[in-house]
């Protein structure tokens, strides 16, 4: 539903929802014969280093940002149209 609507919270609440391609509403991997053949490698390495990045890092906007700017650029594919900027900082331990 609004799919035009940055709401990650879609992904949380209908857990049946995979992205391996068998549900057509997200298909970051592709689908069908020429779905990535990468993609078991590619979940292992992205979730390693997400969860090292989270474990190093914690991330805030910029000083006087008040909100994500999830403008879209228009291509062949959807991407950010003006640069995510955070500011990563070691945690007090
Ligand atoms: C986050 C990481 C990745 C994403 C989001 C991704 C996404 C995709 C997508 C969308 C396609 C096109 C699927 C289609 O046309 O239906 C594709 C194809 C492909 N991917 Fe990935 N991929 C990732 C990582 C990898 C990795 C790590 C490998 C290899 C180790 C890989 C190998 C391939 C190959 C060979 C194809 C072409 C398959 C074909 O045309 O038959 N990908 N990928």
């Amino acid at each position: 539903e609004n799919p035009e609507e940055f709401n990650r919270e879609r992904f949380f609440e209908n857990t049946t929802l995979d992205f391996r391609g068998f549900n057509f509403e997200y298909i970051p991997f592709g689908a069908g014969r020429r779905g990535c053949p990468g993609i078991t490698f590619a979940m292992a390495v992205n979730e390693f280093a997400l969860a090292k990045l989270m474990h190093n890092f914690d991330f805030a906007l910029p000083i006087g940002v008040k909100e994500w700017d999830m403008t879209e650029a228009i291509g062949s594919t959807v991407h950010k149209k003006n640069a995510l900027l955070v500011v990563a900082t070691p945690p007090s331990r």
